[in-house]
């Protein structure tokens, strides 16, 4: 069958290589005094605004009745305090959407020369992710910037956008501007852009050259030798030591691969690296749909299986979170039946 959401994707895609030549210019020079601090004491960037300024524009050009669930809000920006922040956020989605058009996009998409926007169109267009998400009708999910803290920190990052039919992703997109285009290669060219279309495959190719060495992804047979741990840099968001008694009861004796953001899932679809192991640390922090959703297809579409750590599915249809989820395990086939085994035999020992 063909892919009923051509032009969805095609969107998508576009929408996404704007937000990553954006997001990639603030990375690049991202100046003191530039991020905030949201309630959850979380941090939030120029880049974050505006990435979600420019995708949910272009959406709205092309599919004005979808609803977004997207990270960001744009109250911070409202207040006098930070007009700083929001006139370098409406000049940097303005510069994105102005963009001259590259091969493949269209005027209509409300991109190009002429597509500047006012002040208040691109904060009400932020403010076009406040959906709260549900289980029936089209849907969009955007994390602009997934992973802030490895963008603060100049390491990973990823611009995830997912489509979703009935609570069920149908495509998936991700930017990784700072990814290796080769995994054997850490030190060669960066920049890769991830696409998952549910009954179609994952592909890889580069974020520069959508054309340049497209690469159908699918994740190797279970290997002892290369399998180990795709685990968050940040230990407050995955517990590393429940990781680490996981990775031991397997015999794993390569060492985890700390990587910030869904980059883990990339890195997973490609084979690099054996299970994306993300484990609640114990404080209540209940996992939002933008962080796994794109991710979640790219996995399915290159042959693997994404679950909770009880091997319960992920519910994109509960709202604005995974609601009663516990944890991700996301590996391939075999891999993940291992895995979820030796969460139960750690938890085992562990109620002795
Ligand atoms: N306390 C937390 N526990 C788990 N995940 C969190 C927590 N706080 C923020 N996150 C989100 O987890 C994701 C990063 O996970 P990882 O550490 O695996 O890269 C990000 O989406 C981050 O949000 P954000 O999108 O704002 O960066
Ligand atoms: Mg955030
Ligand atoms: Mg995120
Ligand atoms: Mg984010």
């Amino acid at each position: 069958m063909s892919n009923p959401y051509i032009l969805e994707k095609r969107v998508a895609i576009a929408a996404v290589l704007r937000a990553c030549s954006l997001t990639s210019a603030v990375f690049n020079n991202l100046v003191k005094g530039e991020k905030l601090t949201k309630d959850d004491k979380s941090p939030v960037t120029v880049g974050d605004f505006a990435a979600q300024a420019v995708v949910n524009t272009i959406l709205a050009h092309s599919f004005p009745d979808d609803p977004i669930v997207g990270e960001e809000d744009s109250a911070e920006l409202r207040g006098e305090s930070n007009s700083n922040i929001r006139d370098r956020v409406v000049g940097l989605a303005n510069d994105s959407l102005t963009a001259k058009l590259i091969e493949g996009e269209q005027p209509a998409w409300g991109i190009g020369p002429s597509a500047s926007h006012s002040a208040d169109d691109l904060l009400d267009a932020i403010d076009r992710g406040n959906y709260g998400g549900g289980r029936t009708g089209r849907m969009w999910t955007l994390d602009p910037i997934d992973g802030t803290k490895g963008f603060l920190r100049g390491e990973q990052y990823a611009v995830c956008l997912a489509f979703l039919v009935d609570s069920k992703v149908q495509i998936g997109v991700m930017g990784c501007p700072n990814l290796p285009i080769d995994a054997a290669n850490p030190d060669g060219r960066r920049g890769c852009l991830f696409v998952a279309v549910r009954g179609h495959g994952a592909e890889q190719c580069s974020l520069s050259n959508l054309h340049e060495h497209p690469i159908p992804l699918r994740i190797p047979p279970y290997s002892p030798s290369t399998f180990n741990l795709l685990e968050s840099v940040e230990s407050a968001h995955s517990s590393h030591g429940f990781n680490e008694r996981v990775s031991t009861a397997l015999g794993i004796t390569r060492q985890p691969t700390r990587m910030d953001s869904q980059a883990k899932y990339c890195a997973l679809a490609r084979g690099d690296g054996g299970v994306y192991l993300r484990t609640p640390t114990g404080v209540g922090y209940v996992e939002k749909i933008w962080d796994h959703a794109s991710g979640s297809l790219l996995v399915e579409e290159a042959g693997g299986v994404i679950t909770d750590m009880r091997g319960e599915p992920l519910d994109f249809g509960l709202g604005r979170t995974l609601g009663e989820n516990f944890g991700v395990v996301a590996a391939g086939k075999e891999g993940h039946a291992k895995v979820i085994a030796a969460i139960k035999k750690v938890k085992e020992e562990a109620s002795k």
